[in-house]
């Protein structure tokens, strides 16, 4: 099978830029407390970054401050001029369904809907009207090589069909950013490239893509790499 590739109509309109300020995220422990990141100020350029370093090291810690998933202990997550950090639950929930789609280990499909639905869904959720956005579902996965498999199961899927599919929900509503925490973890080394491509794919298409990896063969391949060890980030 040749490999899939995402046509401009994957494109995000306007591509946000995404920037931490003086982030940093300090857990309790015990009877102490671990920095789980250190203050870092990084603008993230579109592109593909890959974020490496060992386990514990605060890779999730970063990419759950960046989605405002968690709240700093100090700094700021920056869309363009919105300030992610500043805003309530239901304002960041908001932001994130206009500018940011996500990709985790363990695709996350919903297990009773097929892969055509799974797709959909986000789009169900922004309104979209049914003929218009099985129509834009059916385009996705296409993109990603899986025209064929739109009425199966998560669970009749391989696990690097169940991450495409996944990916093409991501990009459903052409996000700006994709954030991805290690998508290849759980795939063999043929496929993880597969899921890779894909991702310098929506990297190219104008996307800041930031990809969480402990794989440095996939780091290797990416636009830039932030190395984060105790917490400290480092960029090439
Ligand atoms: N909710 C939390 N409460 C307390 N400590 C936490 C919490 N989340 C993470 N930590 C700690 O922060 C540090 C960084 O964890 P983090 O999950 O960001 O690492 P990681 O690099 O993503 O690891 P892995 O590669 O194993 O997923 C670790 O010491 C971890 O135990």
């Amino acid at each position: 099978m040749t490999a899939p590739t995402l046509t401009p109509a994957a494109r995000p309109t306007a591509p946000a830029a995404l920037r931490a300020e003086h982030l940093s995220r300090i857990y309790p422990s015990g009877d102490g407390q671990v920095q789980a990141l250190a203050p870092f100020t990084h603008t993230f350029p579109p592109g593909l970054t890959a974020v490496v370093g060992p386990s514990g090291s605060g890779k999730s810690t970063l990419l759950n401050l960046l989605a405002g998933f968690d709240t700093p202990t100090t700094g700021h997550v920056l869309i363009g001029d919105t300030d992610l950090t500043a805003l309530d639950e239901a304002a960041r929930a908001d932001v994130r369904l206009a500018h940011y789609g996500f990709v985790f280990q363990n695709h996350n499909l919903v297990s009773i809907l097929t892969a055509q639905e799974n797709v959909e869904f986000p789009l169900t959720l922004a309104g979209m009207p049914p003929r218009e956005r099985q129509a834009r579902a059916r385009e996705l996965l296409a993109q990603v090589g899986l025209e064929q498999r739109g009425g199966h199961l998560p669970s009749q899927l391989s696990g690097g069909e169940a991450q495409r599919v996944a990916i093409a929900r991501a990009l459903a509503r052409d996000p700006g950013i994709l954030l991805a925490d290690e998508p290849t973890g759980n795939l063999d080394t043929r496929t993880g490239e597969r899921i890779l491509t894909l991702l310098q794919q929506s990297a190219g298409a104008g996307r800041t893509v930031v990809l969480i990896t402990h794989d440095p063969d996939i780091a290797a391949l990416a636009d830039q790499r932030l190395h984060v060890r105790d917490g400290v980030v480092t960029p090439d």
